[in-house]
């Protein structure tokens, strides 16, 4: 019974807890969120992948894809951009070289699905209906109106 009630606290609070602990033993280095995003530069830039910060500012000219999505990938949780790519094992191996501590969850924003803007949204559902609208009252009009003067021209004649 014990167990279970042990199992099932661990289980809740994994991830945080576990890796608090293994920071009050010094197992690892604890950066807060904040302290992470200080490096995004081209010399200096750490990721946070999986809860884990690299510094990966060694790295940016040999990365095969570049040191730009490195640096993209810098300020946020960097884990579904790096997932997305479909890292080979190898280049999982190679982070451990990078690893320099972890962040603290709790002061990791968290993930906003993206919302366009109110203004975008708008202006897209105006654009081409608002010109036809517009198109469509006032050919006939004009179509109308060149009549009467054409045949108020040809009566004159
Ligand atoms: C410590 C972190 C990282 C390491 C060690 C790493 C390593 C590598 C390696 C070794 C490759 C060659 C292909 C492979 O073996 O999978 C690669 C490719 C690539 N990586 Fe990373 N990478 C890291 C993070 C990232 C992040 C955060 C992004 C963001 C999107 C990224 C984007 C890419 C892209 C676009 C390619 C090229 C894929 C292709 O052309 O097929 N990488 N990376």
């Amino acid at each position: 019974m014990h167990s279970v009630v042990l199992y099932t606290v661990l289980n809740l609070f994994e991830g945080i807890c576990v890796q608090r602990i293994a920071c009050e033993l010094k197992m690892a280095k604890l950066y807060t969120f904040e302290e992470v995003s200080k490096h995004r530069s081209i010399k200096d830039c750490w990721l946070v992948i999986e809860g884990k910060v690299y510094d990966v500012s060694p790295f940016m000219d040999d990365h095969p894809g570049g040191d730009e999505v490195l640096l993209s990938s810098s300020g946020k949780d960097a884990t579904a951009d790096f997932e997305d790519i479909g890292h080979s094992d190898s280049a999982k191996e190679m982070m451990d070289k990078y690893l320099i501590g972890t962040v603290d969850m709790l002061t990791v924003p968290k993930k906003r699905a993206f919302v366009p803007p109110q203004e975008v949204v708008s202006k897209a559902n105006k654009g081409p209906d608002f010109t036809i609208r517009i198109l469509q009252f006032f050919v006939p009009l004009l179509i109308l109106g060149l009549t009467f003067v054409v045949r108020s021209y040809t009566k004159e004649k």
